[in-house]
């Protein structure tokens, strides 16, 4: 029996549509396997009723396939589902590490990058790898066609997730099919200014840069009470703030003496409109972790 705690994530940081993502220190999944003739998947823990688990249409059935490699796989969910902190890819990327590590694969973290992002097309149609990257690589990810490139960081950040559902499906529906080239001038503006922060471990530089002007807009009107949970992140010492990953999380950088006034500021905005939140307080941190029993 092996084990593997893989991390939530936050994709696209405003700036970084698609290619931006970092690993949280909480929450997680954790994922247990051992062989087996056949894949067989049970599920616990948040949101647990809402994954289906058979192998066809859960993310880690199709990493399973993707390294064949059949396992009997129990998922213990820290990340509820359609949250906008990665959930179906921390699964995905626990199940990668875990059946690499059982069948001696011998794949690199950087290898199972697409291996877990099979999961993740699975899910929202496209094998998008910018949850799965951060969640196996750790730190903060920069996701291409010409593959990843992984930074350490050390960000403090606050996760908020409000008692809503937004499926990254849905979400990617409403991102536009062009832009206007100045819209375009500043993100690329922005996403330099943002890597720099990171280099940096720069809270207010990675703040700057998750402005974005492009498809964050789109998105937040698919979360209720989004613009008062933002005035009051930076109100309350935020130096930035944007929809993590599909939604409906929010995400805030921060000094880390001002993280509580943030969690309670964006938990009292939620339910100022009558709509319960939760908030991590966290910081970008490290990637999948696997134990041997
Ligand atoms: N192992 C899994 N863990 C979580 N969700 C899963 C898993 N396998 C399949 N799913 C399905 O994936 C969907 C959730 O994925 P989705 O990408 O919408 O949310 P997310 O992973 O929380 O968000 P995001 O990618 O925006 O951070 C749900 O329909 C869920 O049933
Ligand atoms: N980049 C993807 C991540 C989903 O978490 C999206 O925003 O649709």
């Amino acid at each position: 029996m092996l084990t593997v705690r893989a991390p939530a994530t936050s994709a696209n940081l405003g700036s970084g549509f698609d290619v931006f993502g970092v690993a949280l220190g909480t929450p997680a999944d954790v994922v247990r396997v051992e062989r087996a003739p056949e894949t067989r998947i049970t599920v616990t823990g948040a949101g647990s009723q809402y994954i289906p688990e058979d192998p066809a249409q859960n993310t880690v059935g199709a990493v399973a396939d993707a390294l064949d490699a059949p396992a009997h796989i129990k998922i213990d969910k820290g990340i509820r589902p359609s949250s906008g902190l990665g959930s179906s890819a921390a699964s995905a990327a626990a199940a990668a590490v875990a059946l690499n590590a059982l069948y001696d694969r011998g794949l690199s973290g950087k290898e199972l990058v697409p291996v877990a992002a099979e999961g993740e097309a699975l899910v929202s149609g496209e094998a998008h790898a910018d949850n799965v990257a951060p969640s196996l690589l750790g730190g903060f990810t920069v996701v291409t066609d010409d593959g990843v490139t992984q930074l350490d960081a050390s960000i403090p950040v606050v996760a908020c997730l409000p008692e809503m559902s937004v499926s990254t499906r849905d979400a990617r529906e409403v991102v536009p099919d062009s832009a206007a080239l100045e819209d375009v001038v500043d993100t690329v503006g922005n996403a330099a200014t943002l890597t720099v922060g990171m280099t940096r471990d720069d809270p207010d530089l990675v703040g700057r840069g998750m402005e974005d002007a492009i498809v964050t807009p789109e998105r937040t009107a698919l979360i209720d009470g989004y613009d008062r949970v933002r005035d009051a992140a930076l109100e309350a010492g935020a130096t930035g703030v944007t929809v993590s990953g599909a939604g409906p999380g929010i995400l805030a950088a921060c000094h880390r003496p001002d993280q509580g006034a943030i969690a309670g500021a964006m938990i009292d905005a939620f339910d100022a409109l009558g709509i319960e939140s939760r908030a991590y307080q966290t910081r970008i941190g490290e990637g999948a972790t696997l134990y041997r029993d």
